[in-house]
C-alpha cells in the first residue's frame, strides 16, 4: 500500500541514543511524529503511560496479538513489544512522517509489511560508551544492563540489513545525519511522485486515487 506519509525505523542497542535523536528531530521537524508502542515491561520512574508508552498486562498484549491489532511485533530484553495499527497508519495517510523506535525483528517485520520504509539504525561509538551511557542514564537496575549489554552485541550483528547506518558519537552530528535522510527520503518520494504524473499525462490517462 502506498501511502503519502513516510515511515522510518530508528533501531539500536539500548542506550545507543535512539530516543534521544528522535525527541530532537520532532522538535525541530514538526511533520515527524513518533509511534508509541504497546509494552509489558513496567514503567521507568519518569515514563507515564500512553507518552513514552502504553503499558499493558501480558493478558492485554496477548489479547491484541489475537486481535491482529499489532503490525509487528517482539520480544526484546524479556518482555514483549509492539506497534499498533492505529498508531501508525492513520497518521501517514495523512502525509504525516512516523518514526518507530523499535528492534531489529520488528524493523524487518515492518520493511515486509511497508517496502517504502526507511530502515535507521544507530550504533555507539563503542560498547565502553554504550555501558557508561547505560550507568548515566539511571533508570536500569544493574542486572537490566547487564542483559542489555549483552544483547547489544547480536544487536549490533543485525546492521546490514539496514539502509542507513548513523554512529551516535557527537550527538548533533548524529542529529544532522538522521534530519538528512529524512529530508533525502522526501525527495526521492515528491521525485517518484512527480515522474509517475508526468508518465500519466503523456499517456492521456487520469491518475488513480
Ligand atoms: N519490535 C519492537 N520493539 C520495540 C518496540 N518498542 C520498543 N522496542 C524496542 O525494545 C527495546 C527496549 O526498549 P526500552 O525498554 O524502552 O529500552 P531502551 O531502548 O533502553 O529505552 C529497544 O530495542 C526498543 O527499540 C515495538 O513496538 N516493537
Ligand atoms: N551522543 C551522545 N553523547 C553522550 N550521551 C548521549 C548521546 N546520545 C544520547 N546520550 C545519552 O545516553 C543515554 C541513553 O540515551 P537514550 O536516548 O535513552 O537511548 P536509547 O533510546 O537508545 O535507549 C541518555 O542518558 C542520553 O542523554
Amino acid at each position: 500500500m502506498d501511502y503519502p506519509g513516510n515511515l522510518f525505523v530508528v533501531s539500536a542497542p539500548s542506550g545507543a541514543g535512539k530516543s534521544s535523536l528522535v525527541n530532537a528531530l520532532m522538535e525541530l521537524d514538526a511533520l515527524v511524529s513518533h509511534s508509541v508502542s504497546h509494552t509489558t515491561r513496567t514503567p521507568r520512574g519518569q515514563e507515564k503511560d500512553g507518552r513514552e508508552y502504553h503499558f499493558v498486562s501480558v493478558q492485554q498484549f496477548d489479547a491484541m496479538v489475537q486481535a491482529d491489532a499489532f503490525v509487528e511485533w517482539a520480544n526484546v530484553h524479556g518482555n514483549r513489544y509492539g506497534t499498533s495499527r492505529r498508531s501508525i497508519e492513520e497518521r501517514i495517510s495523512r502525509g504525516g512522517d512516523v518514526m518507530l523506535e523499535i528492534d531489529y525483528q520488528g524493523a524487518a517485520q515492518i520493511k515486509r509489511a511497508f517496502a517504502n520504509a526507511v530502515l535507521v539504525f544507530v550504533l555507539p561509538p563503542s560498547l565502553q560508551e554504550l555501558h557508561a551511557r547505560l550507568l548515566r542514564r539511571g533508570e536500569d537496575s544493574p542486572d537490566v544492563i547487564e542483559q542489555r549489554l549483552a544483547n547489544a552485541v547480536q544487536e549490533m550483528a543485525q546492521v546490514e540489513k539496514f539502509d542507513f547506518v548513523i554512529i551516535n558519537e557527537v550527538f548533533e552530528r548524529a542529529l544532522f545525519d538522521l534530519k538528512t535522510i529524512v529530508h533525502a527520503q522526501r525527495l526521492k518520494v515528491a521525485a517518484q511522485r512527480r515522474a509517475r504524473a508526468d508518465t500519466f499525462k503523456s499517456l492521456h490517462l487520469n491518475l488513480p486515487e
